[in-house]
């Protein structure tokens, strides 16, 4: 190589076709080499360094950029409003995502600047709901890859795609295998669209820096025969690869990030199906930094909302009876959770406090007359009683306090079912946590109106507020994005190398602590979005704070103020003078 660039100019001052490029013929391979500092036209395409109309006078002198651009200088915060403007120009929110996402491969720091500080509007569009319609029509809007593909084609050589991402200093990956998007099914490689934003709530919600974000899709077919139809589709047309084949390649694929990245990467699996992802958290918490998002993170979130709700419900934990709608990852997850919280602070045995709790999955009631049948994960939910069919019934049985639908199915808490609740208590809580919000269990309306404006309630996806009776009640949004980006960010601002059950406990009494009086009087068991980042400042130092003291915190020595050194290493997304 050092010879062949000793004479790069020809006498008449052209450069030499060094690499053969120019004189390979079509079907002569060659390497595409690149240069790594970006200026001139090449800087205006680079998302990560572009800012567009914001480029100073000096910064186009000294970066090749006069001519390329017209001589108006736009401040930042200007180009953010003529942006929400356009953005607001939109009716259709799929329309929004896709301005979204143009934004973030043109100007990153813009996107993330868009982002965090109008949250509340924006983040339906690049989240719940709106992501879910993205991800159904995903073949269509791919224009580039915004996140790593790895499907059974890359078998042996996974390690060699992980090093084709450009970036090398990762710290977070969410992983999904498509089985399971939303309440959604199965979407195959098309699940693509909830790792891109999960992650890019990973750092405008918690800080994390978007280069060392990685979202990854492992596709192994997929049983959706709509796809496997579709001539749009961009994955893999084969049915999902199951068993030892399956697990053979996912073990492959930890292997290869631990080998690429480290102890300390952090893996969030997100949506996949509950077949696999139990499995896979129980394979994997011990040897590698996972987190399953949709039982670890749904079950911090909602544990938080339950301690926020006792203010308005009154009693303590223990004196509430739970009922679930759905008895999968988000509802086993989310009742172990309570059972422990429940075991921690009341030291009676976690084999007890379990009997407070109920799941009803689609063939009923979960009871010990149905165990020899049930998938582990549901065997310490089989309680004795007679067996019930269906919900409107379990909830007459079990006369609980507090019902959670986690089920992916909408409209399933009917009229019936919340008069029931509302009939029994003074203040049910009623929480709809299945997404995108065509699957929601109830609407925030439904829910107020059917209790006659008793009911507190909270959602997966949101809901806009609603008045009864000349009272405001504000919904809130119990989704596991106000626990995974602070939860996350927690784990690697303390270079933690296990994830244990006593951070999540941590992580909701964080997010429950940052429920005022003043949210209370409106409802609300969370508090609102636009103070999330520090929110996330409060989970993040509240799980380092707990790693320290479970001794798996590797970044030593510990910060004294854990909130400060949070706030302090957080991302953020305004412009840099580039010199
Ligand atoms: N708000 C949040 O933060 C989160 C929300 N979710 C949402 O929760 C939903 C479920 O997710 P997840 O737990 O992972 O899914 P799973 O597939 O693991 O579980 C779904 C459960 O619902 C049951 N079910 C489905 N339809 C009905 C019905 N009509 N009546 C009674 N039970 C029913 C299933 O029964 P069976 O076992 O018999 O098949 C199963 O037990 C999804 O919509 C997802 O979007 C998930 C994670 C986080
Ligand atoms: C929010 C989420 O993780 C889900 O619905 O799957
Ligand atoms: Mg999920």
């Amino acid at each position: 190589m050092e010879s062949a660039l000793k004479d790069l100019s020809t006498p008449t001052g052209g450069v030499e076709d060094v690499y053969g490029e120019d004189c390979a013929t079509e079907d002569q391979c060659i390497t595409p080499w690149t240069i790594a500092v970006s200026s001139g036209y090449n800087l205006l395409r680079d998302p990560r360094y572009n800012k567009g109309l914001a480029f100073t006078e000096r910064e186009r002198d000294a970066h090749y950029l006069r001519g390329l651009l017209p001589p108006v200088i736009s401040s930042q915060e200007l180009q953010e409003k003529k942006l929400m403007q356009s953005i607001r120009q939109y009716d259709v929110p799929l329309h929004k995502y896709v301005a979204m996402m143009e934004l973030e491969e043109r100007n990153e720091r813009l996107f993330y600047k868009l982002l965090i500080d109008n949250v509340e509007e924006l983040l339906p569009i690049v989240y719940t709901p709106t992501v879910g319609e993205a991800c159904q029509k995903y073949g269509s809007l791919f224009k580039r890859p915004q996140g790593l593909y790895i499907s059974l084609n890359e078998k042996g050589r996974i390690l060699e795609v992980l090093k084709n991402w450009p970036e090398k200093s990762i710290q977070v990956i969410v992983v999904t295998d498509g089985e399971r998007i939303l309440g959604l099914g199965d979407l195959g490689c098309q699940g693509m669209g909830i790792p891109v934003g999960k992650l890019a709530l990973y750092t405008a919600l918690g800080g994390v820096r978007p280069s060392a974000c990685l979202p990854i899709t492992i596709d192994v077919g997929t049983n959706n025969e709509k796809l496997l139809n579709d001539e749009f589709y961009i994955g893999l047309r084969q049915r999902r690869a199951t068993g030892q084949e399956y697990y053979d390649f996912l073990h492959e694929f930890m292997s290869a990030v631990k080998q690429n990245y480290g102890e300390k990467i952090l893996v969030q699996f997100e949506d996949f199906a509950n077949h696999n992802a139990f499995e896979l958290l129980a394979k994997y918490r011990t040897s590698h930094l996972v987190f399953n998002d949709d039982i670890q993170g749904t079950a911090s979130v909602v544990l938080a909302g339950l301690i926020a709700s006792l203010k308005l419900l009154g009693g303590a934990l223990c004196d509430h009876t739970f009922l679930f709608l759905g008895a999968g990852e988000a509802g086993t997850g989310i009742a172990e959770l309570i059972a422990l919280e429940i075991s921690n602070k009341t030291n009676i045995p976690v084999e007890e406090t379990r009997k407070k709790i109920w799941l009803v999955d689609s063939k009923g009631l979960i009871v010990s007359g149905r165990k020899e049948t049930l998938q582990a994960f549901k065997k310490p939910w089989a309680h004795e009683h007679e067996p019930v069919n269906n919900l409107l019934d379990a909830v007459k049985a079990v006369k609980p306090t507090v019902l959670i639908g986690t089920s992916g199915t909408g409209r399933t808490f009917t009229k019936e079912v919340v008069e029931a609740m509302a009939c029994m208590n003074k203040r049910p809580l009623i929480m709809a946590l299945s997404n995108p919000t065509s699957q929601a269990e109830c609407t925030a309306e439904e829910a107020y109106t059917w209790s006659e404006g008793r009911a507190v309630f909270a959602s997966g996806s949101p809901f806009p507020s609603f008045e009864y009776d000349g009272k405001l009640n504000i919904p809130g949004q119990a989704n596991n994005c106000y626990i995974f980006p602070g939860f996350g960010f927690g784990l690697v601002m303390s270079g933690t190398i296990r994830v244990h059950d006593d951070m999540l406990l941590a992580a909701s009494e964080a997010l429950a602590a940052q429920v005022t009086e003043e949210h209370y009087a409106k409802g609300m068991i969370y508090p609102p979005f636009a103070d999330i980042r520090k929110i996330s400042a409060h989970i993040a130092a509240s799980v380092a704070a707990k790693a320290y003291e479970l001794g798996v915190a590797t970044r030593l020595p510990r910060p004294a103020d854990l909130v400060k050194y949070a706030e302090s290493c957080m991302y953020t997304p305004n412009y840099r003078s580039y010199r």
